[in-house]
Protein backbone atom coordinates (compact mmCIF):
# COMPACT_ATOMS: atom_id res chain seq x y z
CA UNK A 1 0.00 0.00 0.00
CA UNK A 2 2.01 2.92 -1.32
CA UNK A 3 -1.05 5.18 -2.37
CA UNK A 4 -2.36 7.51 0.49
CA UNK A 5 -5.62 5.92 1.33
CA UNK A 6 -9.29 8.63 1.84
CA UNK A 7 -9.84 12.33 1.37
CA UNK A 8 -6.64 14.44 0.25
CA UNK A 9 -4.66 15.31 3.66
CA UNK A 10 -4.10 18.31 5.32
CA UNK A 11 -3.02 19.48 9.05
CA UNK A 12 -3.11 22.67 10.01
CA UNK A 13 -0.81 25.33 8.29
CA UNK A 14 2.25 25.17 9.99
CA UNK A 15 1.80 28.93 10.77
CA UNK A 16 5.14 29.59 12.82
CA UNK A 17 7.93 27.76 11.27
CA UNK A 18 8.68 25.29 14.93
CA UNK A 19 12.48 25.26 14.57
CA UNK A 20 13.10 22.44 17.00
CA UNK A 21 16.50 23.14 17.43
CA UNK A 22 15.95 26.59 19.15
CA UNK A 23 16.60 26.26 23.04
CA UNK A 24 15.24 29.68 23.73
CA UNK A 25 11.58 29.78 22.36
CA UNK A 26 10.97 32.83 24.73
CA UNK A 27 12.70 35.88 26.00
CA UNK A 28 12.15 34.38 29.53
CA UNK A 29 12.56 30.95 28.72
CA UNK A 30 15.93 30.18 28.57
CA UNK A 31 17.45 26.12 27.82
CA UNK A 32 19.64 24.99 30.78
CA UNK A 33 22.39 22.91 30.29
CA UNK A 34 22.35 19.59 32.98
CA UNK A 35 25.43 18.37 34.35
CA UNK A 36 24.71 14.49 33.39
CA UNK A 37 24.93 14.56 29.41
CA UNK A 38 22.64 11.33 27.40
CA UNK A 39 26.33 10.15 26.33
CA UNK A 40 27.10 9.55 30.51
CA UNK A 41 23.20 7.94 30.22
CA UNK A 42 23.81 5.82 27.54
CA UNK A 43 27.43 4.71 28.41
CA UNK A 44 25.69 3.08 31.81
CA UNK A 45 22.97 1.89 29.36
CA UNK A 46 25.67 0.28 26.73
CA UNK A 47 23.36 1.29 24.09
CA UNK A 48 21.85 4.33 21.93
CA UNK A 49 18.93 6.01 22.65
CA UNK A 50 16.37 5.39 19.71
CA UNK A 51 12.97 6.26 18.54
CA UNK A 52 11.19 3.40 16.30
CA UNK A 53 8.18 4.48 15.23
CA UNK A 54 5.40 2.89 13.71
CA UNK A 55 2.77 3.91 11.55
CA UNK A 56 0.22 2.50 10.33
CA UNK A 57 -3.87 1.90 9.95
CA UNK A 58 -5.92 1.02 12.42
CA UNK A 59 -5.58 -3.07 13.02
CA UNK A 60 -2.49 -3.03 10.79
CA UNK A 61 -0.36 -4.53 14.22
CA UNK A 62 0.95 -1.76 15.39
CA UNK A 63 0.75 -2.40 18.97
CA UNK A 64 0.66 -6.49 18.67
CA UNK A 65 4.58 -6.06 16.76
CA UNK A 66 5.64 -3.16 19.15
CA UNK A 67 4.40 -5.04 21.95
CA UNK A 68 6.46 -8.58 20.35
CA UNK A 69 9.57 -6.40 19.84
CA UNK A 70 9.66 -5.09 23.32
CA UNK A 71 9.42 -8.25 24.74
CA UNK A 72 12.47 -9.42 22.09
CA UNK A 73 14.38 -6.24 23.42
CA UNK A 74 13.61 -6.91 26.88
CA UNK A 75 14.92 -10.04 26.87
CA UNK A 76 18.29 -9.28 24.98
CA UNK A 77 18.93 -7.03 28.12
CA UNK A 78 18.31 -3.60 26.51
CA UNK A 79 16.55 -0.63 28.44
CA UNK A 80 13.34 -0.36 26.27
CA UNK A 81 9.68 1.45 26.58
CA UNK A 82 6.36 1.25 24.46
CA UNK A 83 4.32 4.12 24.15
CA UNK A 84 0.76 2.83 22.22
CA UNK A 85 -1.33 5.16 20.93
CA UNK A 86 -4.71 3.80 22.76
CA UNK A 87 -2.76 3.76 25.86
CA UNK A 88 -1.61 7.24 25.71
CA UNK A 89 -4.72 8.53 25.01
CA UNK A 90 -6.54 7.35 28.37
CA UNK A 91 -3.76 9.80 30.28
CA UNK A 92 -0.99 12.34 27.90
CA UNK A 93 -3.46 12.61 25.41
CA UNK A 94 -6.72 12.15 27.06
CA UNK A 95 -10.11 12.96 25.06
CA UNK A 96 -12.35 16.34 26.89
CA UNK A 97 -14.66 12.96 28.50
CA UNK A 98 -11.28 11.86 30.12
CA UNK A 99 -10.73 15.38 31.82
CA UNK A 100 -13.50 16.96 32.13
CA UNK A 101 -14.48 15.27 35.80
CA UNK A 102 -11.25 16.18 37.13
CA UNK A 103 -10.23 19.50 35.33
CA UNK A 104 -13.57 20.76 34.58
CA UNK A 105 -15.41 21.20 31.00
CA UNK A 106 -13.07 24.46 29.82
CA UNK A 107 -10.14 22.91 30.57
CA UNK A 108 -11.41 19.45 28.96
CA UNK A 109 -12.05 21.70 25.64
CA UNK A 110 -8.89 23.55 25.35
CA UNK A 111 -6.40 20.28 26.20
CA UNK A 112 -8.55 17.11 25.38
CA UNK A 113 -7.78 15.06 21.79
CA UNK A 114 -9.81 14.23 19.46
CA UNK A 115 -9.49 12.88 16.00
CA UNK A 116 -9.35 15.95 13.75
CA UNK A 117 -5.90 16.56 11.95
CA UNK A 118 -5.04 19.67 14.49
CA UNK A 119 -6.20 16.96 17.22
CA UNK A 120 -3.71 14.76 15.86
CA UNK A 121 -1.20 17.38 15.04
CA UNK A 122 -1.20 17.67 18.92
CA UNK A 123 -1.15 14.18 19.93
CA UNK A 124 1.64 13.81 17.97
CA UNK A 125 3.28 16.73 19.10
CA UNK A 126 3.41 15.63 22.51
CA UNK A 127 4.41 12.26 22.00
CA UNK A 128 7.22 13.31 19.79
CA UNK A 129 8.27 15.25 22.47
CA UNK A 130 8.04 12.57 25.24
CA UNK A 131 9.65 9.96 23.09
CA UNK A 132 12.51 12.61 22.26
CA UNK A 133 13.05 12.92 25.86
CA UNK A 134 13.38 9.58 26.46
CA UNK A 135 15.35 8.72 23.82
CA UNK A 136 17.98 11.00 25.23
CA UNK A 137 17.52 9.31 28.86
CA UNK A 138 18.86 6.80 26.51
CA UNK A 139 15.61 4.27 25.94
CA UNK A 140 14.66 2.35 23.36
CA UNK A 141 11.59 3.79 22.94
CA UNK A 142 8.76 2.30 20.61
CA UNK A 143 5.95 4.61 19.53
CA UNK A 144 2.75 3.04 18.08
CA UNK A 145 0.48 5.71 16.63
CA UNK A 146 -2.08 5.78 13.67
CA UNK A 147 -0.09 9.22 12.74
CA UNK A 148 -1.32 9.29 9.06
CA UNK A 149 0.17 13.03 8.42
CA UNK A 150 3.62 12.61 6.79
CA UNK A 151 4.23 16.29 8.34
CA UNK A 152 3.14 15.42 12.03
CA UNK A 153 6.00 12.11 11.97
CA UNK A 154 8.84 14.09 10.05
CA UNK A 155 8.50 16.87 12.42
CA UNK A 156 8.83 13.80 15.13
CA UNK A 157 11.89 13.09 13.00
CA UNK A 158 13.66 16.35 13.24
CA UNK A 159 12.91 16.89 16.83
CA UNK A 160 14.52 13.34 17.61
CA UNK A 161 17.70 13.81 15.37
CA UNK A 162 18.24 17.75 16.31
CA UNK A 163 18.29 16.44 19.92
CA UNK A 164 20.52 13.56 19.24
CA UNK A 165 21.79 12.48 15.76
CA UNK A 166 20.25 11.40 12.19
CA UNK A 167 19.86 7.65 12.81
CA UNK A 168 18.37 8.01 16.26
CA UNK A 169 14.81 7.95 14.66
CA UNK A 170 13.42 4.80 12.98
CA UNK A 171 10.26 4.87 11.03
CA UNK A 172 8.64 1.45 10.72
CA UNK A 173 5.73 1.29 8.10
CA UNK A 174 3.40 -1.44 9.63
CA UNK A 175 1.90 -1.61 5.49
CA UNK A 176 -1.25 -3.69 5.74
CA UNK A 177 -3.95 -3.27 3.18
CA UNK A 178 -7.17 -1.72 4.44
CA UNK A 179 -8.95 -4.87 3.19
CA UNK A 180 -7.00 -6.79 6.06
CA UNK A 181 -7.30 -4.53 8.44
CA UNK A 182 -11.14 -4.30 7.79
CA UNK A 183 -11.15 -8.00 8.35
CA UNK A 184 -9.50 -8.41 11.09
CA UNK A 185 -11.54 -5.06 12.75
CA UNK A 186 -10.19 -6.26 16.73
CA UNK A 187 -11.80 -3.55 18.16
CA UNK A 188 -14.93 -3.89 15.42
CA UNK A 189 -14.04 0.35 14.87
CA UNK A 190 -14.12 0.17 11.05
CA UNK A 191 -17.45 -1.75 11.34
CA UNK A 192 -19.10 1.22 13.40
CA UNK A 193 -17.04 3.98 11.49
CA UNK A 194 -18.07 2.24 7.75
CA UNK A 195 -21.83 2.97 9.64
CA UNK A 196 -20.83 6.53 10.34
CA UNK A 197 -21.15 5.77 13.81
CA UNK A 198 -17.11 7.54 14.53
CA UNK A 199 -16.56 10.48 12.33
CA UNK A 200 -12.84 11.10 11.10
CA UNK A 201 -11.95 7.25 10.93
CA UNK A 202 -8.39 6.64 9.22
CA UNK A 203 -8.58 4.87 5.98
CA UNK A 204 -12.40 5.19 6.16
CA UNK A 205 -13.38 8.74 5.94
CA UNK A 206 -9.91 10.16 6.85
CA UNK A 207 -6.83 10.17 5.03
CA UNK A 208 -3.49 7.79 5.72
CA UNK A 209 -0.41 9.29 4.10
CA UNK A 210 2.00 6.27 3.77
CA UNK A 211 5.93 7.51 4.05
CA UNK A 212 7.70 7.42 1.55
CA UNK A 213 11.19 6.45 2.76
CA UNK A 214 10.22 4.42 6.24
CA UNK A 215 13.58 2.98 7.43
CA UNK A 216 11.75 -0.29 8.00
CA UNK A 217 8.90 -1.51 5.40
CA UNK A 218 6.97 -4.22 6.72
CA UNK A 219 4.75 -5.39 3.75
CA UNK A 220 1.20 -7.69 4.48
CA UNK A 221 2.18 -11.11 3.40
CA UNK A 222 -0.15 -14.08 3.92
CA UNK A 223 1.46 -16.26 6.83
CA UNK A 224 3.18 -13.74 8.78
CA UNK A 225 3.21 -13.42 12.04
CA UNK A 226 3.57 -10.56 15.08
CA UNK A 227 6.68 -13.13 15.97
CA UNK A 228 7.81 -12.74 12.42
CA UNK A 229 7.43 -9.44 11.94
CA UNK A 230 9.36 -8.43 15.53
CA UNK A 231 11.78 -10.27 14.22
CA UNK A 232 12.13 -8.59 11.08
CA UNK A 233 12.49 -5.38 13.01
CA UNK A 234 15.21 -6.54 15.84
CA UNK A 235 17.12 -7.83 12.23
CA UNK A 236 16.99 -4.30 10.46
CA UNK A 237 17.72 -2.58 13.75
CA UNK A 238 21.09 -4.83 14.27
CA UNK A 239 21.98 -3.78 10.66
CA UNK A 240 21.60 -0.64 10.98
CA UNK A 241 23.74 -0.35 14.04
CA UNK A 242 21.10 0.47 16.48
CA UNK A 243 21.27 -2.67 18.81
CA UNK A 244 23.87 -5.06 19.55
CA UNK A 245 22.06 -8.64 21.53
CA UNK A 246 24.42 -8.55 25.10
N1 LIG B 1 -11.20 8.40 14.14
C1 LIG B 1 -10.25 7.52 14.47
N2 LIG B 1 -9.23 7.26 13.61
C2 LIG B 1 -8.28 6.39 13.97
N3 LIG B 1 -8.25 5.71 15.15
C3 LIG B 1 -9.25 5.94 16.03
C4 LIG B 1 -10.29 6.85 15.72
N4 LIG B 1 -11.14 6.88 16.78
C5 LIG B 1 -10.67 6.04 17.70
N5 LIG B 1 -9.53 5.47 17.27
C6 LIG B 1 -8.73 4.58 18.11
O1 LIG B 1 -7.64 5.37 18.56
C7 LIG B 1 -6.42 4.79 18.19
C8 LIG B 1 -5.57 5.79 17.40
O2 LIG B 1 -4.97 6.69 18.25
P1 LIG B 1 -3.62 7.37 17.82
O3 LIG B 1 -3.25 8.27 18.93
O4 LIG B 1 -2.65 6.34 17.40
O5 LIG B 1 -4.08 8.22 16.54
S1 LIG B 1 -3.30 9.37 15.78
O6 LIG B 1 -1.89 8.98 15.72
O7 LIG B 1 -3.47 10.61 16.51
O8 LIG B 1 -3.90 9.44 14.45
C9 LIG B 1 -6.71 3.64 17.26
O9 LIG B 1 -5.87 2.62 17.75
P2 LIG B 1 -5.25 1.51 16.82
O10 LIG B 1 -6.42 0.71 16.34
O11 LIG B 1 -4.38 0.75 17.77
O12 LIG B 1 -4.48 2.13 15.70
C10 LIG B 1 -8.18 3.35 17.43
O13 LIG B 1 -8.35 2.29 18.34
N1 LIG C 1 1.28 -10.48 11.19
C1 LIG C 1 0.53 -9.82 12.06
N2 LIG C 1 1.04 -8.73 12.67
C2 LIG C 1 0.30 -8.04 13.55
N3 LIG C 1 -0.96 -8.35 13.90
C3 LIG C 1 -1.52 -9.42 13.33
C4 LIG C 1 -0.80 -10.20 12.37
N4 LIG C 1 -1.60 -11.18 11.95
C5 LIG C 1 -2.76 -11.02 12.63
N5 LIG C 1 -2.72 -9.98 13.47
C6 LIG C 1 -3.83 -9.53 14.34
O1 LIG C 1 -4.25 -8.26 13.85
C7 LIG C 1 -4.67 -7.43 14.94
C8 LIG C 1 -3.85 -6.16 14.93
O2 LIG C 1 -4.31 -5.32 15.95
P1 LIG C 1 -3.40 -4.23 16.64
O3 LIG C 1 -2.05 -4.78 16.94
O4 LIG C 1 -4.21 -3.67 17.78
O5 LIG C 1 -3.25 -3.18 15.46
P2 LIG C 1 -3.03 -1.59 15.58
O6 LIG C 1 -2.27 -1.32 16.84
O7 LIG C 1 -2.27 -1.25 14.34
O8 LIG C 1 -4.42 -1.02 15.60
C9 LIG C 1 -4.46 -8.24 16.21
O9 LIG C 1 -5.69 -8.84 16.56
C10 LIG C 1 -3.44 -9.29 15.79
O10 LIG C 1 -3.55 -10.48 16.53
Amino acid sequence: MNDNIGPSAGTSDPSANSDATEKNISQNIVWHETTVDRAAREANLTQRGTVVWFTGLSGCGKSTIANELDGLLIARGAAATLLDGDNVRHGLCAPPSGLSGEHGEAFAERFGLGFSPVDREENIRRIGAVAALMANAGLITLAAFVSPYRRDRDRVRRMVESDGKPGDFLEVFVDTPLEICKQRDPKGLYKKAIAGEIAHFTGISDPYEAPEAPEIHLKFREGMTPADAAAEILQAMVDLGRFTAR
